[in-house]
């Protein structure tokens, strides 16, 4: 984690319905200002392209296999977090949103 994460610092207690939207406003931002030591800002500068974070949700979603398959769910859980981090980066990159998802979810019901 950057130096950057004052907004999350001085909010340590984001409750849990709002934490994908508060991760999605902190990847936004380290797009838009791409800080030094940001993991996040290094996936939209990287030499690769968009191949880096498609690299990244490939990998997360094999280790969120092998821990489903392996029954361990604290891992899952762990494995599945990296995962939804790096498809969130991916929509940005992308220009798309939470609401795009949400939206493509809801026509579901
Ligand atoms: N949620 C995440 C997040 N999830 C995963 N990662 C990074 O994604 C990378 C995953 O790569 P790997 O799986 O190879 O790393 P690993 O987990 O050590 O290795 P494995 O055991 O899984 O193989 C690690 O560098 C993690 O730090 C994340 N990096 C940042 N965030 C959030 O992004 C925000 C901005 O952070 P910065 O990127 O530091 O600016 C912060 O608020 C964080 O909460």
């Amino acid at each position: 984690m950057s130096d950057s994460d004052a907004e999350n610092d001085e909010n340590p207690e984001v409750p849990p319905d709002d934490v994908l939207d508060e991760l999605f406003a902190t990847i936004e931002s380290r797009k838009a200002e791409l800080p030094e030591g940001s993991y996040t800002a290094s996936l939209f500068t990287h030499e690769k392209g968009e191949n880096a974070v498609l690299e990244k949700i490939g990998e997360e979603s094999t280790e969120t296999i092998l821990a489903a398959k392996d029954d361990d769910l604290d891992e899952l859980t762990y494995e599945s977090a990296d995962l939804v981090y790096h498809l969130l980066v991916l929509f940005a990159m992308k220009d798309l949103d939470l609401d795009d998802l949400r939206e493509e979810l809801r026509d579901r019901f």
